[in-house]
């Protein structure tokens, strides 16, 4: 059980405050269409102020920027409120690298709401170590640490304010609309990567963790649903691969490298990609075969030579034939067979592999299945040249 003692004040103020501000803000004051527009895209630049920011850049290095377009994207990330670039950064890569284990900050195996937003209301020891130095290095990122609180303020509600309110007149609109309730949309839609993004989908690459791809969750979080694939292919600068799927993120780093704002996007090998999704392919091909009755496995029955084989047909009267070196049992099949009684009854006692396999007809996949219900024993030895079928 936690304490008072274990909550972090500072976060649960942030966190349920704002909320309840917003809510004061659809109370009282009317929200003009100007005012929606303008929280709408400063939803969108915040937003990927930690997506592309935040997370592609900062976290993962994905790709490289010039100074510019980094002062963009930390002005931009530092209107959504979750931290320094330093402090997510520095805990977003220990996530990578003990996901889902009790030093992952937002282990989404405590539960969907811890991963959502119980880790930042709980404090967390300092229990797991992570390469930051090129971080510690940054003056930018320096220089943010350092100041991150009126920097904070200024971009999540006092620049949203002034634009609404120089733009059109509208400073309690542009205060509670494009400020407080726009940071709330934020914040939850970026918590989602750590909760929906865990919970909801497909494991696309590989199932031995919780990240899962989904296009529901692409949409909540501006492109960052293909969480499955990210965990994967961290260093890739895209989290949707293919061109139809929804990953904002992606497209807007890529638009800045049309202008050199961004360089050198790293991008995993097509082949290998595709062996991860191909691996997943046929663990879930090996699953649905598992349900189905393939007989007894050949090296799992039991061992006969020829002439034993002869003898089983006259001891017990089954009607036994050989193909490829296994001995079936056809008795129940005679009737059945669609090539006809005939064929068969001739075949007992011989090997007809040669007839099977095109000397009399090339069977089908339907027929190689059913043998498989029909295997009887393993051949050793040789068959009599008089016992064998040509390919006639
Ligand atoms: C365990 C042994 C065998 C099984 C399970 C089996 C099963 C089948 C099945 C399911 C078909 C339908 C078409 C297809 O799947 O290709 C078929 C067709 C046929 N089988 Fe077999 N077969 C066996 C052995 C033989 C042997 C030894 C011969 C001949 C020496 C033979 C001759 C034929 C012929 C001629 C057809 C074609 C029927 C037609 O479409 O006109 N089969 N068999």
């Amino acid at each position: 059980m936690y304490t008072l003692n274990d909550v972090d004040w500072k976060h649960v103020v942030i966190l349920f405050g704002t909320p309840a501000l917003a809510l004061v803000g659809f109370a009282t004051v009317p929200l003009r269409t100007a005012t929606f527009w303008w929280a709408v895209a400063y939803y969108f630049f915040t937003g990927l102020g930690i997506t592309a920011g935040y997370h592609r850049y900062w976290a993962h290095r994905s790709y490289d920027a010039t100074r510019v377009w980094q002062v963009i994207l930390m002005a931009a990330g530092t209107g959504a409120v979750e931290g320094t670039v330093k402090w997510w950064s520095r805990g977003h890569r220990i996530h990578h690298r003990f996901t889902d284990t009790e030093k992952d900050p937002y282990n989404a195996k405590r539960g969907f709401l811890w991963s959502h937003i119980g880790w930042m209301i709980i404090k967390q020891k300092k229990n797991a170590t992570v390469d930051i130095s090129d971080l510690s290095s940054d003056p930018l990122v320096a220089f943010q640490h350092k100041y991150y609180l009126p920097l904070a303020v200024f971009m999540a509600f006092i620049f949203p304010t002034l634009v609404a309110g120089f733009g059109w007149n509208d400073w309690a609109g542009g205060f509670f609309f494009a400020g407080v309730a726009r940071l709330v949309f934020v914040h939850h839609a970026t918590f989602c990567v750590n909760s929906l993004a865990h919970y909801l989908g497909e494991f696309t690459f590989d199932d031995r963790r919780t990240p899962k791809d989904h296009f529901l969750t692409a949409l909540v979080t501006l492109g960052e649903g293909y969480h499955n694939f990210h965990h994967e292919f961290p260093a890739d600068y895209r989290n949707a691969i293919k061109f139809w799927q929804y990953d904002p993120t992606k497209w807007t780093i890529w638009f800045a490298s049309l202008v050199g704002l961004t360089y050198n996007l790293k991008m995993f090998p097509a082949n290998e990609i595709e062996k991860g999704r191909i691996h997943m392919m046929q663990k879930k091909l090996d699953d649905i075969k598992k349900t189905l009755d393939y007989g007894v496995p050949v090296e799992e029955l039991p061992v006969l030579t020829f002439s034993q084989v002869k003898e089983r047909i006259s001891e017990t009267g089954k009607q036994l034939l050989i193909i490829s070196g296994v001995v079936y049992d056809v008795s129940k099949f005679m009737d059945d067979h669609p090539g006809g009684k005939g064929f068969l009854r001739a075949a007992v006692g011989r090997d007809v592999t040669a007839s099977f396999n095109g000397g009399v007809y090339d069977h089908a996949n339907a027929a190689r299945n059913l043998m498989s219900s029909m295997r009887y024993a393993r051949l050793e030895g040789l068959v009599p040249e008089a016992s064998v079928s040509r390919e006639d």
